[in-house]
This record gives structure tokens, sequence and C-alpha cells, in this order.
């Protein structure tokens, strides 16, 4: 799944839009039951400056709640998993925080996928080094999550931003356990190990017995590490992913992996309505 080649890519702007023309959502749905694999940031929520201010309004969060008493729903975020399920607040919903590393199920049944193996050391020692190298430069953020910490400059300006570019490749250096992904305005360091948001929700499943014919498993996310889900569901029969598409996504001429688009949250919520029959 890593050979990018192996899957379709289009343009954002040639993707059809999911609410426009909901006609074609329900064929590629074939009549099977949609599972719901949701993102946070961005797909939830807006983008806003600190990632502590992207909250759940409690309009959004009765909504999901609604989907989620009808359809399976799991959240598979790149926060810390405790962090996402605080913020989304619904009890019952499966969480995988980390980008995928780290999965709760309802029952409390808490599952760390075969990869996973102890970072802390690791990790501990990497964020010990971001932060002494970016805590003096003026808006950059260390966010540590149990499998993956985040460096963030969006609040950089760009004058500063050359020096926080060269302090993680600094650090990155001396961690070469670690791989960086690249995100909205953030760089994560995670194990240099092959998994990721896609074998997440293909793992999830298998582990939650949805790997049916009568079941059409549905990523919905904005970012770049949401692609590598888009295209596990290239995979799946009646699978596919719908990418939260900013107007920058157009001018970028991003080339997305989903099957459908929707411009924002509020279509998001919209979205998961129709597909949950309200
Ligand atoms: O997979 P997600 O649930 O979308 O999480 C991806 C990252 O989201 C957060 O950072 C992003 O959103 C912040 C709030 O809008 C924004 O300030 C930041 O610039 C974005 O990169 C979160 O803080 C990260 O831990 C997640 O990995």
């Amino acid at each position: 799944m890593s050979d990018e080649t192996a899957f379709t890519h289009k343009p954002v702007s040639e993707v059809p839009h999911a609410l426009s023309d909901f006609d074609a959502v329900r064929r590629a749905l074939g009549g099977r039951k949609p599972a719901l694999f949701l993102d946070y940031d961005g797909t939830l929520t807006g983008i806003v400056p600190r990632p502590e201010d992207a909250v759940l309004t409690d309009d959004a969060r009765a909504i999901v709640k609604r989907v989620a008493d009808a359809l399976p729903t799991a959240v598979v975020s790149g926060r810390d998993r405790p962090d996402v399920e605080a913020l989304v607040g619904i009890d019952g919903l499966i969480y995988a925080g980390s980008h995928g590393f780290d999965v709760e199920l309802p029952e409390g049944g808490h599952l760390e996928p075969p990869v996973a193996g102890d970072w802390t050391e690791t990790l501990d020692a990497c964020e010990a080094r971001l932060h002494e190298g970016l805590d003096p430069i003026k808006g950059a953020l260390v966010e540590r999550k149990k499998f993956s910490i985040a460096a963030h400059y969006r609040l950089v300006s760009d004058a500063d931003y050359p020096k926080f570019r060269e302090v993680l490749d600094r650090v990155e250096e001396s961690f070469p356990d670690l791989k960086e992904k690249t995100g909205k305005k953030v760089f994560e360091l995670q194990p240099n190990i092959d998994w990721h948001k896609g074998k997440c929700v293909l793992w999830l499943m298998r582990a939650l017995k949805l790997d049916r014919p009568d079941v059409a498993p549905i990523f919905l996310g904005d970012d770049v590490t949401d692609e590598d889900a888009f295209r596990a569901l290239q995979t799946v029969g009646g699978g596919f992913g719908v990418v939260v598409s900013e107007p920058e996504d157009d001018a970028t001429d991003r080339r997305t992996a989903a099957a459908f688009r929707v411009s924002d949250p509020k279509e998001v919520l919209m979205l998961l309505q129709r597909l949950a029959g309200e």
C-alpha cells in the first residue's frame, strides 16, 4: 500500500461533490451499509491557529452521536487518543489516535496494533530535543502524542521558519528510527514503521468484523495523512474516501485518492446525516 502509483488520484476539482451528486454516492454504496471513519481536525472542526481551540460544537456533537447510533462509527485522528476522545466527547465510538497507532474500543477494550511496540523512550528523548530547539522560536508548538510528536509552525513567522526547519532537520538526524510526515502547517515525527491511518482502518474493519460484502467503509478527512486511508479504501469493494477540500487545495492543484469531496465541516455533518438516512 506504500506504492502510491498503484492507486487512482485525481485533482480535487475533478472529484464529484458528495452532496450535489448524492445519487453518485448512493450508486457507490450499492445498497451496502456505510461504516464511518472520521478524521477530526479539518473534518469535524475547522482548522484554527491553536490545536486546543479546535472544539466540537454541541450541535455537531449531537449530529455525530445520532449518526453513530445508526451506523458503525470510528474517529481516526492524528491527535493523542485521549485528547481526541475528550474533544469528541461521545461514548460508544471507536477512537484511534496517534495516526492509528493507538486504538480504544467502546467496551473499554484497548488495542494497540501489533506494530506499535514501546516507543516511549525514543519519543521522550526526541520530544526533549524538540522543546530545547523549538521553544525559543516564537509561535512554535511541540505537541506530544503517545506514538507521535507534532511540531507545529502555523504561528511561526516566515522569517523564523528556516530556523524552525533547521532544528527539525538536526533533531531528525539523531532519531533514524523515526520518520517525518507532513500535515497542515505541522511536521509529525512517528515510528518509522509501515503503519498509517489506511492500515489502521483495514485492521479495524477486520477486528470489528466489518470486512463484509454488505458493509461500505467510508473515510472522511482533509489532510495529506488521510490520503493513506483514501488509498486503502480503494482496495475494498464499496469503500471510498471523501475529502474535505479547502479553496487552497484547488489553488495548489492537490491530487486526492478520495472518490468524493465536500467543502467544509458543515458539509461533513450534512453528508453524515444523509448517509444515516436522516
Ligand atoms: O488527523 P486529525 O484528527 O485531522 O489530526 C491532524 C492534526 O491535527 C491537529 O493539528 C492541525 O489542526 C490544528 C487545529 O485546527 C491546527 O492548529 C494545526 O495547524 C493543524 O496541523 C493536531 O494538533 C495534531 O496533533 C494532529 O496530528
